[in-house]
């Protein structure tokens, strides 16, 4: 639908579109037009020109009506261009997949074998095939598939290449399906909008070709015309009746424009490489939904989520990844968010600056008031500022985020510059200041740095550099400290709880680990399929879990010290966010559940300084034993 849509937003592409469409219409209305015969020759009326009476469009050297030939000769001329476009897409697509799929010697003999039909000129190669075949519009439409095949093959191939090698097709394998199944099921799905957008920028090309080979004589044979084989007939009389050559040669001209131009934008809309594909390519900003509530701004706190929701769009399908959080982090304050894989700590995260990527994503209710600023629905130059400036991001994987081709240094400036002018030194000396905040030990000499010459946990800090670059208001980390160990996750911890204290930073921090709450944050929210279930300070959490989701979660963490004892796993799994239970989501996993946990809403009650969303939850006295 989306591929439509960008495609009708194309005009170039839907004029071509509209142009074809009238073209194909009256290619296929030919027959039951009131046309004369296109192959009755009048002698007596040779050379006619165009208005005349009886002839719109004038007649030929053999008084033939030219018009009743163009529509016939278009309609031919289309056919042969389509059947040979099918043709070399099929043939050419089935070796491209079988050469990408198998590799190796495979792959080998058929790309060479391809490489050597390409090193022919192009038309040469058709005139050959043609010349060993005979003349004849199906020989001509043999010739010009062939001559084409090799484009589909190399284009697919390449395509194939990069798929073959994919989780989902090492999955398939793994399940047992045959070459045969998979190259239908898993390859084949992936590579037809490819094929589709070779198809729709080289058709005009094959009609070209066969016109080509008419012209000279070895396509359409007379009487028969076809758009060729009409301007070859006229060249004798191009001087002195122009109209016979005009006529057919407006028509092709018309033909390629509008299949070219409609190719080029079916291939905007649907190759997702390209700057307009719509396939892959989220937009700059998180959609709203237009039927979100917006809530009311905090007082004190600098980062207000209030009954944030985030869900995603895939198909019929819709995954509630956020279900109404309610979270606030004031300045110098650290607020942890925690809970299993998957249970929405990183759309909450992303949601703040409308990072997550629409489509599929889409926020459909509440606010995230940044220093009374709502920002879901911003406009996106207002989110492009504050990102980074204000709010700023560490992600999980540092490699990720930097560019292996540049110098740290580089892209320090760069996330400089993208908010205020700096020159070249003024850059360097910021970028080399930064990696000193972040205790990087000869900053001046690691600024040149590429990050493959970095380890995991230099790396790391070179992107907490790059968040604090702009002095930003607000860091959400989201697990900065998964993959390192211990020693420089205790470094990195104790870094930005210096940087808090020394800079006033808030600090939305998200982990699996409890350890890491303990260390860092004075709040903690706990999350459970899209909701906070238990919020309240860390320690308070820590000592007396209320819900017995936190309760289980914290049963799970071994204690360095703390002596044999059972580590308890949750049983079961986590519900998929498109098909959430009724009632409060973890009633299946929790042994306290009751029939009225599973029916109706369950609110986030507040008692003290701490929220709680359970009917039935763990006592105080329970908690603390
Ligand atoms: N593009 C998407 N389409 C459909 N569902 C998605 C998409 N992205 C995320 N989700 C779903 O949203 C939910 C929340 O995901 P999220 O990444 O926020 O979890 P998380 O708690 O951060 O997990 P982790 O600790 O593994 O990063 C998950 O159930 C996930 O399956």
């Amino acid at each position: 639908m989306r591929s439509l849509a960008l495609l009708a937003r194309n005009r170039l592409a839907l004029g071509g579109l509209i142009v074809m469409g009238l073209v194909v219409f009256l290619a296929l209305l030919t027959p039951a037009l009131p046309l004369k015969p296109p192959n009755i020759t009048d002698t007596s009326n040779r050379f006619l020109p165009p208005f005349s009476q009886g002839a719109i469009l004038g007649t030929d050297h053999l008084g033939r009506d030219l018009l009743s030939r163009l529509m016939w000769g278009t309609r031919l001329s289309l056919a042969v261009g389509f059947a040979a476009a099918l043709i070399a897409a099929t043939i050419g697509a089935a070796i491209g997949i079988v050469a990408g799929y198998y590799g190796g010697r495979t792959d080998n003999v058929i790309m060479r074998g391809v490489d050597m039909l390409m090193a022919f000129p192009y038309i040469l190669l058709a005139l050959a095939i043609v010349a060993a075949l005979g003349p004849g519009l199906i020989n001509a439409l043999v010739a010009v598939a062939a001559v084409n095949i090799p484009f589909f093959a190399r284009n697919i191939r390449g395509i194939t290449v990069g798929i073959a090698h994919k989780e989902f097709v090492d999955a398939a394998r793994l399940s047992g399906m045959s070459d045969a199944r998979i190259i239908l099921t898993e390859i084949l799905p992936n590579v037809i909008p490819v094929i589709v957008i070779a198809m729709s920028t080289t058709v005009g090309w094959m009609i070209l070709e066969t016109a080509g080979l008419s012209f000279l004589g070895l396509g359409s044979q007379p009487p028969v015309a076809d758009l060729g084989s009409m301007l070859g007939e006229a060249r004798a009389a191009l001087i002195t009746n122009p109209h016979t050559s005009i006529v057919p040669g407006l028509m092709i001209l018309v033909i390629v424009m509008a299949i070219n131009l409609l190719g080029d934008g079916i291939r905007d809309a649907l190759d997702p490489r390209l700057k307009s594909g719509a396939l892959n390519r989220p937009l700059p900003a998180t959609l709203v939904a237009p039927s979100r509530q917006p809530a009311a701004q905090h007082a004190d706190a600098i980062l207000t989520l209030d009954n944030l929701q985030t869900q995603f769009h895939v198909k019929d399908r819709v995954y509630r990844a956020v279900g109404g959080v309610s979270l606030s982090v004031k300045p110098g304050e650290c607020l942890g968010i925690i809970g299993e894989s998957g249970s929405g700590k990183s759309v909450t995260a992303l949601s703040v600056m409308g990072l997550v990527a629409s489509p599929p994503g889409i926020i459909t209710g509440g606010s995230v008031h940044y220093q009374g600023e709502d920002l879901v629905g911003a406009p996106y130059r207002r989110l492009r500022t504050l990102r980074g400036r204000e709010v700023a991001y560490i992600f999980q994987d540092p490699q990720a985020t930097l560019h292996p081709l540049y110098r740290v240094g580089d892209q320090l400036i760069e996330a400089i510059t993208a908010h205020r002018p700096l020159s070249r030194d003024e850059g360097r000396r910021k970028a080399i200041d930064l990696l000193d905040a972040v205790r990087i030990p000869n900053a001046s000499a690691r600024v040149n740095d590429y990050p493959h010459e970095m380890s995991g946990g230099m790396r790391q800090r070179v992107g907490i550099a790059m968040a604090l670059a702009n002095d930003p208001e607000v860091i959400i980390a989201d697990e900065p400290t998964t993959a390192l160990d211990v020693t420089v996750q205790a470094q990195i911890l104790s870094l930005l709880d210096d940087l808090r204290r020394e800079r006033g930073l808030a600090i939305v921090f998200i982990t699996h680990d409890f350890g890491v709450v303990g260390q860092l944050c004075d709040r903690v929210a706990v999350m459970y399929a899209g909701r906070i279930v238990e919020q309240g300070p860390t320690r308070a959490i820590l000592d007396a879990p209320r819900h017995p989701y936190t309760a289980r979660l914290m049963a799970c963490v071994p204690e360095l010290g703390g002596g044999k004892r059972r580590l308890d796993a949750i049983p079961g799994l986590p519900p998929a966010v498109d098909d959430l239970p009724p009632g409060c989501a973890f009633a299946p996993r929790c042994d306290r559940a009751t029939e009225t946990c599973r029916t109706g809403e369950i609110p986030l009650d507040k008692v003290g300084d701490r929220a709680l969303r359970c009917l039935h939850p763990v006592t105080m006295t329970e908690a603390v034993s």
